[in-house]
């Protein structure tokens, strides 16, 4: 993987926020490093962990309302949404706002508003090829993801692959997740999957969504 840019500021008005977003504009992903600063990852991945402790995860499912289904052949893996209830989260969401605004403001993609989510993958965890935008709804635009595992090996497995298009033929990249590395996609555009792990891997996954509520529907989050 060579395209990793290389942030040392959470600060998303500077020069890496505009070009992580310029090249996710081209390209349709973008990977950085370091975009936020290595106290709040490890905040979010002590959070992550107490809650896995704790038994405060569910089974994640695959799709949302009357399609929704625990797709264990899909996804093996178990979340807990962000409820904003402690400041690391609180903090997160805040870059999150800042950088829906950053977004908004150079790419005018209209971005509304923000869900995420804690995921735990077991050893042996996987999520099999999909879009992030789901069937039906144009509402997620944009996705984020950010790892949280100190140390990750390449030899750990759990390497995300993204497909750079939805044509049949694209191209892959593969993204081996490291703690403070960053992920953006266009939710819309860019296939992607993780392979099977041989660790258990912790992340936080993020859309940005227009509101596609309208007429007699309402839309709700997840
Ligand atoms: O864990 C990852 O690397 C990707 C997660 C993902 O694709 C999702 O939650 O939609
Ligand atoms: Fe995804």
């Amino acid at each position: 993987m060579s395209e990793v840019i290389e942030a040392e500021t959470d600060d998303f008005d500077t020069l890496v926020g505009d070009a992580a977003i310029e090249a996710l504009a081209q390209d349709g992903y973008v990977v950085v490093d370091a975009f936020f600063n290595n106290g709040l990852v490890e905040a979010l991945a002590d959070e992550l962990a107490a809650m896995e402790a704790s038994g405060a995860l569910t089974h994640a499912g695959v799709g949302r309302e009357a399609g929704r289904r625990q797709a264990a052949e899909i996804r093996r893996a178990a979340i807990r949404w962000f409820d904003g209830g402690t400041g690391a989260e609180r903090r997160f969401l805040d870059m999150a706002e800042r950088l829906r605004i950053a977004i908004n403001r150079r790419l005018f993609l209209g971005l509304f508003d923000f869900e995420c989510n804690f995921i735990a993958y077991p050893s042996g965890g996987f999520y099999g090829r999909h879009l992030d935008s789901l069937t039906g709804a144009r509402n997620r635009v944009v996705s984020m993801i950010v790892y949280l595992d100190a140390g990750w090996q390449a030899d750990y497995g759990g390497t995300l692959r993204l497909w750079k298009s939805t044509e049949a033929d694209a191209a892959t990249v593969e993204v081996v997740p490291q703690a403070g590395r960053v992920v953006l996609m266009m939710s819309e555009e860019i296939p992607h999957e993780v392979l099977p792990s041989h660790r258990p891997r912790h992340a936080i996954a993020g859309w940005w969504r227009v509101n596609a509520s309208s007429g007699q529907r309402l839309d709700t989050s997840r």
